[in-house]
């Protein structure tokens, strides 16, 4: 009996000691929420932190239509985000607004930056041609620079057919009269009549959207203020859409390009919806009566879908204030084939109009120009020839090829 009344008392003092550790833990826990919100430790989400302007509710007409994932089905309205833009920051004092040199001319300024496609491409084609008598050995080389230099299976096939046509004028031909001739051969592959012009004009008297898509990295946030620089030195007036809201420094980015031209950048905070920066960008533009509204987009890939999502819902929401009236897909050219590959997401994602090649100072590929343009059937609108303000021209196929096999001398 004893010895039940004994152990009858030591199970009644382990079950007080046990329910005293649990509510021990129990108080921590909430004490770790207090010191939280006392800003000490974060174990849950906190507010907003007061540094950030509250957002304005946007009128109910101003907000953008929040849509659902899938484009083609009619969704009911919900209610809009709450994305209303940042204010444009404050111009330093003293800022000179610059003015940009109108882009015409531009290929012809730049083009020495071509020197290393020169030296590979050029200069290599020019070596061969040279020689005497054509073997089938030199042509061997001819297709391997062609092809070394990303022209591409197809059109490296159809210059190689075009200059053998004309082995015979090849065998007299002098130095100035060759590289006339492979001007010529390679502005041909480069789709001279290509109609390359910036749909960037006003439209039943709304302003002209353009929308610039990408990967990341591909300077597609340089570009778009290049771009800005471009129709400003040509003497439009222009809005911007920081609609990267991925990477809070590309905002910052293209503000400051903006501020350099005396242009207005429409921004979101970090993480906002895409769509209503772009949108709220369009309605600014509207507003304002500018020319162009010019948007950088954010170049996730992170599944096709849902960049396909991403950008079908920015062009169906901007649509609702302008029209969009180009869609430029950003291309590093030193990324080669692979470029090529990421290119086809976006041009299967949204309907691409133009393709602008950049980084073509830092590469010996130049002929990716003509690659892309034949596998995507899409013109080369612009190429980026260096980090300069206006290192950014309008594509002319001539000029390119005479950038590309280089002066007499
Ligand atoms: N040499 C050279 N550099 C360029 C050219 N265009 C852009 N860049 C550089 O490429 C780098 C990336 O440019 P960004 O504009 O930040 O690239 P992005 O695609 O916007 O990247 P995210 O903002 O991360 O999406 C920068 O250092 C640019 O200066 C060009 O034509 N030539």
């Amino acid at each position: 009996m004893e010895f039940v009344l004994i152990a009858v008392a030591i199970l009644v003092v382990g079950l007080i000691l046990g329910i005293g550790l649990l509510v021990g833990r129990g108080r921590r826990t909430t004490r770790l929420d207090e010191d939280a919100a006392a800003g000490t430790t974060l174990t849950r989400p906190r507010p907003p932190q007061p540094s950030a302007p509250p957002a304005p509710a946007p009128p109910a007409e101003r907000a953008p239509p929040a849509e659902q994932a899938q484009p083609d089905t009619v969704q009911p309205e919900a209610p809009p985000e709450p994305t209303a833009p940042l204010p444009p920051a404050e111009p330093e004092p003293g800022l000179v607004i610059e003015t940009p040199p109108p882009s015409a001319g531009r290929l012809v300024r730049l083009r020495s930056r071509l020197a290393r496609s020169q030296s590979s491409l050029g200069r290599g084609l020019l070596t061969v041609l040279a020689r005497e008598r054509l073997t089938e050995d030199d042509w061997e080389e001819i297709e391997e620079t062609l092809l070394a230099a990303d022209v591409g299976v197809a059109a490296t096939t159809e210059i190689v057919e075009r200059l053998r046509t004309q082995a015979m004028v090849l065998a007299t031909a002098s130095g100035e009269e060759l590289r006339a001739l492979l001007v010529r051969e390679l502005t041909a592959v480069l789709g001279p009549d290509l109609d390359r012009s910036l749909a960037v004009d006003r439209h039943d008297g709304r302003p002209g959207v353009v929308l610039v898509v990408g990967v990341n990295g591909a300077g597609k946030t340089t570009t778009v203020g290049k771009i800005a620089r471009v129709l400003v030195g040509d003497g439009r007036s222009v809005v911007l859409g920081a609609a990267d809201t991925f990477r809070a420094a590309a905002a910052d980015q293209l503000e400051t390009w903006g501020e350099r031209v005396g242009v207005l950048t429409v921004r979101g905070r970090e993480g906002a919806d895409p769509a209503s920066v772009a949108f709220e960008a369009a309605r600014t533009g509207v507003e304002a009566e500018v020319d162009t509204v010019v948007v950088d987009t954010a170049g996730r890939l992170h599944t096709k879908s849902g960049l396909m999502d991403e950008l079908g819902k920015i062009k169906r929401v901007v649509e609702k204030q302008s029209p969009v009236t180009e869609v430029l897909l950003v291309l590093d050219a030193t990324t080669g084939q692979n470029g090529v590959i990421q290119a086809r997401v976006f041009t299967e994602a949204v309907d691409v109009t133009g393709i602008v090649l950049t980084k073509l100072d830092g590469t010996a590929k130049g002929g990716i120009v003509i690659s892309v343009q034949r596998e995507l059937g899409i013109p080369v609108k612009l190429i980026g020839l260096g980090e300069g303000a206006d290192d950014l021209a309008p594509f002319e196929a001539e000029e390119f090829a005479e950038g590309l096999v280089g002066s007499a001398n």
